[in-house]
């Protein structure tokens, strides 16, 4: 299999304190990587670090199998002030188009192209027209799923991207995202705090905390860690 993100020995933190240390793991083509863990454990500080939005205070990352760093989409984590945002869900969906475009400020057929066919996977062709700000959270997030996937064919990472759903559009959304890991090919990493249902879709799982643990699905499934986390309440 192509390897696609190497993380060797990573150290993650801001300033003296340290988050994540000697953190090592690897993505493959076509893998779906839940990441979860404690509250404060540094997923996102790593998904952050992923993108080269941060850097590692140590430690080594290293992109392969077709991969540049600039290639991964991104769902990040949803603010208020976002969900507020005053344009319609074609020009948000389109937006995920601006790295494609380098210095042109227009976006030209293909990228449109792109988009749109972004919309038709997500199911979200009909609300083109309306104004992001307008729709439930349920659809907000599908739109930025779309957005995410303008911006790459190869890789998307998501940051918990059902909190705030009720189960029934949290379902929708995870069987969304498994249809582009499925049968689009895309990788797919994603943070989730609801575990016990996050894992029937994940091929690998890295949970972090006091320990870290990576592996396939099933060896969590396994685990000490996944004894103790896969309980239901
Ligand atoms: N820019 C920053 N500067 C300083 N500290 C930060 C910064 N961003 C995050 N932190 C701190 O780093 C710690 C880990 O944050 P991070 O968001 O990576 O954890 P997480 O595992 O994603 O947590 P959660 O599950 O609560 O979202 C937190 O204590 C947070 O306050």
């Amino acid at each position: 299999m192509e390897v696609q993100i190497t993380c060797d020995n990573l150290k993650l933190g801001y300033g003296a304190g340290v988050l994540v240390d000697e953190l090592s793991f690897t993505v493959e083509k076509g893998d779906y990587l839940c990441i979860v863990g404690e509250n404060g454990a540094g997923k996102s500080t790593l998904l952050r670090t992923l993108l080269g939005l941060q850097k590692p205070l140590a430690g080594k990352i290293t992109f392969g199998g077709g991969l540049q760093q600039n290639e991964i989409g991104y769902l990040p984590q949803q603010t208020f002030v976002q969900r507020d945002f005053p344009a319609s869900v074609w020009e948000v969906v389109l937006s995920g188009c601006q790295g494609r475009c380098g210095l042109r400020p227009f976006y030209n057929s293909k990228e449109k192209q792109i988009a749109k066919n972004a919309m038709e996977q997500l199911e979200i062709i009909p609300l083109a027209r309306t104004c992001y700000r307008d729709l439930s959270g349920g659809q907000q997030q599908r739109v930025l799923l779309a957005r995410a996937l303008c911006a790459s064919d190869k890789m998307l990472v998501l940051d918990e991207p059902v909190s705030g759903l009720d189960p029934k559009m949290a379902e929708t959304m995870y069987r969304l995202v498994e249809r582009i890991n499925r049968e689009m090919g895309i990788t797919v990493i994603m943070i989730s705090h609801d575990i016990l249902e996050a894992i029937p879709y994940a091929t690998h799982i890295l949970h972090m905390g006091r320990e870290y643990f990576f592996g396939t699905a099933e060896e969590y499934r396994r685990s000490r860690f996944g004894n103790a986390f896969l309980q239901p309440e």
